[in-house]
């Protein structure tokens, strides 16, 4: 691929504006959904907001970019593949390689470049099928990092007829940071095949009325995408041979977005291949993608599911907070501790925990929901490579961070729900490991005695005991080993 090319004269550079904003992701809070706080975490405590005190919320959009951001290698199962097909009478084939896609030359090359030596689980059976002639249509679901935007990517790069300058492909991502993400991805793919082009219907990239956009790969957002196509008529959707509509999950969580993906998507000729993608499968997510996708083929990879097998739990009785922390600091003191996670229930918690730590001479850095997802990516990048021992944070991280060296995870606070109920996922979430991976782990709950049936709900609902502990006793927590 020439280069990554924006529409119109000023798209070059527009392209190279965002390009060196894009090292570091800027979004402004207003594009979070749910979080409003615009202060910037101060660990001297003094700028507490009224957010502080209100408990993260979780953003799909952004973790599912945040996992991108910290993504390391790829998401391996120890799963099958489930492959449901549209025609089951024909026959199933799947790659242990990519030679035998017959891919083009350029296209081999550009994957190899990407150090992919050979196809994910995933792809293994969602390729053939991508690739087949006459295409399929396709509902593939399994979890984020497992190579599915490897597998449309190479899909539409594959699709392109170069010598026709006019939209080919489109891919609709739930925000402006995704759709660059996967641009990314086919730019590092095809980039030895110079003559495909991406462009982005994303907002801020302005093209003027009646231009013709010569770009085989479109990638935006519903809503521009909506716009470009019917009111501004910048593409021509009866031409699109391929349509993606990547990270279902999060799209439908996102207001008005499934109804304009299905408009797109109504517009498309009988003959374009249609594909859609999720983390995630419930209910709500399949009903759309039955009727955003005609008669798919499915393949679904289940998720290692998390235990609490490995892990052994224990439980500290405190008055308040100075007492839970009084608490921490002997059992930080007693045992020899790797590198540990703090959970906090609130913002502020989590500010007033890191300040105390750090007086106390600690190395700790504070994750929370008003970071920018860059920034939060560059502390979990800090605290993976040792630069920091603890990492103190609210439920905005609860999943998703995956850092292997952490054997000792700490509720500072319960998890619990809007009703003042555990919330069991979060308590999992925590602290269990995949069953294959099956290190071992420690987990400290630091519990008020109100919040004790809590806590026994929890062992109850687990089925698994959780000790308690003394932390006056100090030949008991070094007694604790793991
Ligand atoms: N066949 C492969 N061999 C090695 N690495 C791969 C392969 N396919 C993808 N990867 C790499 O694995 C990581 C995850 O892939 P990819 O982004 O395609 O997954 P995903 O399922 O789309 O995740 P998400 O849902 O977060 O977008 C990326 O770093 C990608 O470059």
């Amino acid at each position: 691929m020439a280069s990554l090319l924006w529409g119109g004269d000023a798209g070059a550079a527009e392209s190279e504006r965002l390009n060196s904003h894009f090292s570091n992701l800027i979004h402004p809070r207003k594009n979070l959904r749910g979080i409003r706080s615009t202060t910037v975490p101060n660990v001297d405590g003094s700028n507490n907001t009224e957010e502080d005190d209100e408990d993260d919320v979780v953003d799909l959009a952004a973790n599912s970019l945040l996992n991108k951001l910290i993504r390391q290698s790829l998401v391996e199962s120890s799963h099958r593949v489930e492959v449901l097909q549209k025609d089951p009478s024909s026959p199933l084939y799947s790659v242990k390689t990519f030679e035998e896609l017959r891919l083009k030359e350029e296209l081999l090359k550009g994957i190899y470049a990407m150090g992919f030596n050979r196809p994910s689980k995933i792809q293994e059976m969602a390729l053939p099928m991508m690739l087949a002639h006459p295409p399929q249509n396709l509902i593939a679901q399994s979890q984020s990092g497992t190579g599915k935007t490897a597998a449309f990517v190479l899909a539409m790069l594959s699709r392109v007829n170069t010598l026709e300058l006019f939209p080919q492909c489109l891919c609709l991502a739930p925000t402006y940071e995704l759709a660059l993400q996967t641009g990314r991805v086919v730019e590092r793919m095809g980039k030895f095949c110079v003559d495909v082009q991406v462009m982005y219907a994303i907002r801020g990239n302005h093209i003027p009325r009646g231009t013709d956009v010569t770009k085989q790969i479109i990638i935006g957002t519903p809503g521009t995408v909506l716009d470009w196509c019917f009111k501004r008529k910048l593409i021509d959707l009866t031409k699109i041979r391929v349509f993606v509509l990547d990270e279902a999950d999060v799209m439908i969580d996102t207001q008005g977005f499934s109804d304009q993906s299905i408009r797109i998507q109504r517009a498309l000729p009988s003959e374009c291949q249609m594909l859609l993608f999720s983390a995630t499968f419930e209910d709500s997510v399949w009903q759309f993608a039955e009727r955003i996708i005609p008669d798919p083929n499915v393949i679904k990879l289940r998720k290692e599911e998390l235990t609490l097998n490995n892990i052994r739990q224990y439980y500290v009785l405190c008055e308040n907070r100075k007492d839970k922390y009084q608490a921490l600091c002997n059992i930080y003191g007693g045992i020899t501790i790797g590198q540990a996670i703090i959970f906090c229930q609130t913002r502020r918690n989590a500010k007033w925990l890191t300040v105390e730590m750090m007086q106390d001479g600690h190395q700790v850095s504070l994750l929370s929901g008003e970071l920018t997802v860059d920034q939060r990516a560059s502390i979990i990048q800090r605290f993976r490579d040792g630069k920091e021992k603890v990492l103190i944070t609210t439920n905005v991280c609860a999943r998703g961070i995956d850092v292997k060296q952490v054997t000792i995870v700490v509720n500072f606070d319960l998890p619990v729900n809007q009703a003042e109920e555990p919330d069991y996922e979060t308590y999992l979430h925590r602290i269990g490991r995949t069953g294959r991976f099956g290190k071992k782990g420690l987990a400290f709950n630091m519990i008020e005695v109100d919040k004790l049936p809590l806590l026994m709900k929890i062992q109850d609902h687990f089925n698994s005991s959780i000790k308690q502990l003394d932390p006056e006793d100090m030949d008991e927590i070094e007694k604790i080993e793991y």
